[in-house]
């Protein structure tokens, strides 16, 4: 596979970040688990102030994706920029810009909801005042303040993501990477983090967001991803990949599977 390059200046090797630069470039991102094949060569380009919608059926490849884009998971070929910045290059600058939500990855939960968040803010080298206040807002936010004492173990699983996604926010990141944030969400906390989301991507701050969620994402996001069998197949704006369909629509025309119950005859019951 020839080197991958990025189409706009990522900007030099050293130096501050692009503030015009796209939140984040992808280039012919590839990994292979075994005879799997998860992602095929995946390009993408998520303009800053953009709130990006990935959405595929199970198993497309949007969780290998997002983790490779993120420097948790290395690929095997491709590269990735955020704001310029060469994700596998620059990791720790990378980083810097990023808040990320991963899908399955276990949190430190012998600590309190309040204790996680403090450990995130303090990670990301912030000074204890601000990290408090922060703490205090977010919590307030998510609906978390009551539970702010309790073990996060013992959290139900639309808590859990919720404190994760309070601890991807603390620093302000440029760009939020979030992998299925709203799954066990329940209705009222899934708007007030919409709210907060919009108002995020409405300051200047860019959002990627998987979902299996069309209706959300037609209605949430202005910018969409379709990816199948680890291949994007279509992307732009939300109009222009739904064109006159729904979102939903558009989704099973481009990735088709749909199937009859005809060989589930057992199951009827009269
Ligand atoms: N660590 C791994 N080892 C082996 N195969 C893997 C691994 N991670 C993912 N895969 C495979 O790669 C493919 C893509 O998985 P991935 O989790 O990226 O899909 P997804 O689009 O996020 O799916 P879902 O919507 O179901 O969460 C799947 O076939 C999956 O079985």
């Amino acid at each position: 596979m020839s080197t991958p390059s990025m189409p706009l200046s990522p900007g030099p090797a050293v130096g501050p970040v692009f503030p015009d630069s796209p939140a984040l470039v992808i280039r012919g991102l590839a990994k292979r688990f075994g005879e799997k094949i998860a992602v095929n060569g995946v390009d993408l380009d998520v303009p800053a102030g953009s709130f990006y919608g990935l959405v595929g059926p199970n198993g497309a490849g949007k969780t290998t994706t997002l983790s490779m884009a993120t420097g948790l998971l290395r690929p095997d070929h491709g590269q990735v920029w955020v704001h310029g910045v060469d994700v596998w290059e620059r990791p720790l600058e990378a980083k810097k810009l990023m808040g990320i939500l991963p899908d399955g990855v276990r949190l430190f939960d012998r600590l309190t909801g309040e204790q996680l968040v403090t450990y995130a803010g303090l990670l990301r080298g912030m000074d204890r005042d601000t990290v408090a206040e922060r703490v205090a807002d977010l919590l307030r936010a998510l609906d978390l303040t009551a539970d702010a004492g309790t073990l996060v173990v013992d959290y139900s699983a639309g808590m859990t993501k919720k404190i994760a996604l309070a601890s991807a926010l603390i620093h302000a990141p440029s760009l939020l990477v979030l992998d299925e944030p709203f799954e066990s969400v329940d209705p009222v906390s899934a708007a007030n983090i919409r709210d907060i989301l919009k108002s995020y991507v409405s300051s200047g701050g860019s959002v990627i967001v998987s979902s299996h969620v069309m209706d959300l994402v037609q209605r949430m996001c202005d910018h969409v991803a379709v990816i199948a069998a680890g291949t994007v197949l279509a992307a732009g704006t939300v109009d222009e990949v739904r064109g006159d369909s729904s979102l939903e629509d558009r989704f099973v025309e481009l990735v088709g599977g749909r199937n009859t119950a005809e060989g589930l005859t057992w199951l009827r019951t009269s």
